[in-house]
């Protein structure tokens, strides 16, 4: 497996602040995202994810902080960073009043492009993209699906080895958002590196190697989906009995046990590992006892988001059946 380590690092933050007025956004937040890979960074509404894409994207400029993107030093090239990076914001840069292909063609004018390296560009993505069809039509015209797929293939007119996407799916059904995540997984196999900012923590669990959880200005936790599940308690076993005796019995033979006496369901502390799994199994069988319905319960990111960012949340688990 590769780590962190044995990559080059295509996006580096240390100390990275930012502040407007006396609101301090960015609080010296450290980031490091191996090339290739993508890193998600979430946190609730005006917590600053914005602000650090627009930030490492060269837009906006820090306060303080050592930042490096594509191995140029933001401060001193951010040219060179420019000529590395493709940025899709959270409000699109596609022109309503054009068609989607002279929307393409704008973006090749922008990089410089011959005309027909421009045109072989652009009818390349727009196929890409599944946009042929609606080429020659007014962007206006297109669903949101459609607009953000645009934008996206606009980002990737320049060929950038490092994407921001901000928000990529946001107000997107969930069938276009679907398609969205197979066109970032696309981009990833093709080795870019993706910084993706979302509200949805599905998202994050879906595309992402790595996830920053931003709060209060700080990064609240750092690491892979299942190492963030793994800093919240709660990890449980849910035995369903259809025999009320067999219920009963195992309540009594499982004391301690939070139980449900109307679906007839015990609810047994367990990590979900393999000896635990065989212990509790092993205390059913001197019982003499067999459940219905055996699942592992194990908290999602939305559960982390809440235990992180300081908010309460109706628990919501994802269960793994296992029998
Ligand atoms: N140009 C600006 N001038 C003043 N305050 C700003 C500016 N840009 C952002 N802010 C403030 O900085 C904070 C962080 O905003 P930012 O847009 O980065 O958050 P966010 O995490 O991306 O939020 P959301 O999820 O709602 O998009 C907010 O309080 C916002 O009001």
């Amino acid at each position: 497996m590769t780590t962190p380590n044995s990559r080059s690092i295509a996006i580096a933050a240390k100390g990275l602040r930012k502040a407007y007025g006396d609101k301090t956004v960015l609080d010296g937040i450290d980031l490091a995202v191996p090339a290739g890979t993508v890193f998600s960074l979430l946190g609730p509404n005006g917590s600053g994810k914005t602000t650090a894409v627009k930030i490492l994207s060269t837009l906006v400029t820090a306060d303080a902080g050592h930042l490096r993107v594509g191995g140029h030093d933001l401060a001193a090239g951010p040219q060179a960073v420019r000529a590395t990076i493709g940025v899709t914001g959270q409000f699109s840069a596609v022109d309503g009043l054009i068609t989607g292909e002279e929307n393409m063609r704008l973006m090749a004018d922008l990089h410089h492009l011959s005309r027909r390296e421009g045109r072989r560009t652009a009818a390349e993505l727009l196929e890409r993209f599944d946009l042929i069809e609606a080429a020659k039509k007014p962007a206006a015209t297109y669903s949101g699906g459609m607009k953000r797929r645009l934008d996206i293939a606009m980002t990737l007119v320049g060929n950038p080895r490092i994407i921001f996407l901000d928000e990529p799916t946001t107000g997107l059904d969930p069938r276009s958002r679907h398609t969205m995540w197979g066109i970032i997984r696309e981009l990833i196999s093709g080795g870019v590196t993706v910084f993706l900012t979302t509200q949805y923590l599905a998202e994050a669990d879906e595309l992402a190697d790595r996830i920053a959880v931003l709060s209060d200005g700080k990064i609240a936790a750092e690491g892979s989906a299942d190492e963030l599940k793994r800093l919240v308690p709660g990890r449980h076993v849910r035995l369903r009995f259809a025999d009320p005796v067999a219920y009963r019995t195992a309540a009594v033979a499982l004391r301690e046990t939070p139980r449900d006496d109307a679906s007839l369901v015990l609810q047994i502390s367990c990590d979900g590992s393999q000896r635990e799994l065989r212990a509790l199994l092993d205390r059913l069988d001197s019982a003499g006892l067999e459940a219905d319905e055996l699942t592992v319960h194990t908290p999602d990111l939305d559960d982390v988001f809440f235990a992180l960012t300081g908010g309460t949340r109706v628990p919501n688990e994802t269960e793994e059946a296992v029998r």
